[in-house]
């Protein structure tokens, strides 16, 4: 069915159906209605898109497991698949900005309305608002999801609230809705790039003096869809040779990374299917190899990989071990995530251990590298997990930066004297970057090695008044990773 083909929705007025107090709220089709079980076959990518909609807001799912799960169990591909995945994830990254405009659409709190309702209304929302999909189509094809779902009383309301939604555009209702941008630049910029304020307020103390310039294209990188980047394995095939495989183009920054220009699963190309390569972030290939480039003299022979699972940048480091001779010991507190390691690293020099990075049995004093790539809140990859912005708080800050501060610190007492310990995490949080940094440096009189010397050629790197090195999405097309270099003194 196309767009276009969808039929309008019920003609009834805005009030949707009235609940009683303290009445639960039900997802499913009404008691004493035979509702669908099973997606309709008319809509797929809708059906999945709002089924994904459900999973985040019911069950606390990751909607990036969710939909490619979904998309196989019900044979979706293609356009179907295609266009479920941008209005899934874009409805998940919007949500904020979506729920503000319906507030303004709806004549009750958003919190009282069914729940399948709410997420018909901003995957609605989404289309209206933030796709090329035509009017009536997006109202059309909603209100339908709607009538197969939960039956055809509420579809009268949920008509209403997205035809007043559809009165003005995005830039409409930030116009009435969003901060003023003289008055309050950041809780502007915050609205008009769905991002939470306390976010964009991050973002904008870490970019510093840069921010004013800067916050705007910082938060609309973000918000973008990112290409998905492959990582060629080392020794194993070349950038250029993924490149010409997969019909991507070579990284400009990872001497292994290929960014790939197509949709698609890419978990069907066949270098990745053939443990030629991963699916990884550039920004991660960067943080792997500059912690096996970090300036060391002596012995190098036994690496350390703290915080291992699921093991992207581990098979880097394996890989790049097994060119110099070295081997890695890779850690993971998660028995789950640490048997990812040791699927993901199997042929490699690595050896994974399940346990706390500062109890397990490993040597103390002994490794020439160490790599902390520590539990964060993952701020700087929010573009790769949709829903995440919605989902993190500020109180997350304080206990991570705790953790991280004990991780490095005892990163530093694995490390040999002289060796190298490189701490990275995908937040640009100075509570979780330099902050750490500068706290783990004053306690253990670690020197601090400038990162950037490790990975010549990129540019703007540097941290306002700070150690390591800060990649972002707007400036290099990577995650917001951070990144910073210790040695142990002699
Ligand atoms: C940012 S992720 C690491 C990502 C990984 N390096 C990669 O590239 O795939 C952080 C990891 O640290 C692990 N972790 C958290 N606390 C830990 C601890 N105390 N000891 C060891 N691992 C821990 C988590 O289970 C998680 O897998």
């Amino acid at each position: 069915m196309t767009d276009s083909s969808v039929p309008p929705g019920g003609h009834r007025s805005g009030r949707g159906p009235r609940r009683k107090p303290g009445k639960p709220h039900r997802s499913g089709p009404p008691r004493g209605r035979s509702g669908p079980s099973r997606p309709p076959q008319g809509d797929p990518a809708r059906e999945a898109a709002l089924e994904t909609l459900r999973a985040v807001r019911e069950d606390d799912a990751y909607a990036n497991l969710t939909l490619p799960k979904l998309l196989r169990e019900r044979r979706i591909s293609g356009r179907d698949a295609a266009l479920a995945t941008d209005l899934a994830y874009g409805a998940c990254r919007a949500q904020g900005l979506l729920d503000a405009v319906l507030g303004a659409c709806v004549d009750r709190p958003l919190d009282r309305l069914d729940g399948v309702v709410l997420d018909a209304l901003r995957l609605g929302a989404q289309q209206l608002l933030r796709t090329r999909i035509p009017a009536h189509a997006a109202v059309g094809a909603t209100v339908e999801l709607v009538r197969a779902r939960a039956g055809s009383k509420p579809t009268g309301f949920v008509n209403a609230v997205l035809r007043r939604v559809g009165e003005r555009d995005e830039a409409g209702w930030a116009e009435q809705l969003a901060p003023d941008a003289e008055e309050d630049p950041v809780g502007h910029l915050a609205f008009v790039h769905a991002h939470p304020r306390w976010i964009a307020e991050v973002f904008r103390d870490a970019l510093g003096p840069a921010a004013d310039a800067e916050l705007g294209d910082a938060l609309a990188a973000d918000d973008a869809r990112p290409a998905v980047h492959l990582a060629a394995r080392p020794g194993e095939i070349s950038a250029e040779e993924l490149a010409a495989v997969t019909g991507g183009d070579e990284a400009p920054y990872s001497p292994y990374g290929v960014h790939l220009t197509e949709g698609g699963d890419p978990g069907d190309l066949d270098p990745v299917r053939e443990g030629l390569a991963v699916v990884q972030d550039e920004g991660s290939q960067l943080v792997a190899l500059a912690a096996a480039r970090a300036d060391l003299t002596g012995r190098d022979e036994l690496w350390l990989d703290l915080c291992a699972g699921p093991g992207g940048k581990a098979v880097m480091l394996g890989a790049l071990a097994a060119i110099e001779g070295a081997t890695v010991d890779a850690v993971d507190r998660a028995p789950h995530r640490a048997a990812l390691v040791e699927k993901a690293t199997a042929g490699l020099p690595v050896r994974v251990h399940t346990g706390d990075a500062r109890e397990v049995a490993l040597p103390e004093a002994a490794y020439d590298r160490v790599l902390v790539d520590a539990p964060c809140t993952g701020l700087g990859a929010l573009r790769r997990r949709p829903e995440a912005r919605w989902r993190r708080r500020t109180e997350d800050v304080a206990e991570l930066a705790e953790l991280q501060r004990s991780l490095l610190a005892h990163g530093l007492e694995r490390v040999r004297p002289g060796g190298v310990v490189t701490y990275a995490t995908c937040s640009p949080h100075p509570a979780e970057t330099v902050e750490v940094v500068r706290a783990v440096v004053e306690k253990t009189g670690a020197e601090l090695l400038d990162t950037a010397a490790f990975l010549p050629d990129i540019p703007a790197t540097a941290v306002p008044d700070g150690p390591g090195l800060q990649l972002w999405p707007h400036r290099h097309g990577t995650d917001a990773m951070y990144c910073a270099t210790l040695r142990r003194p002699a």
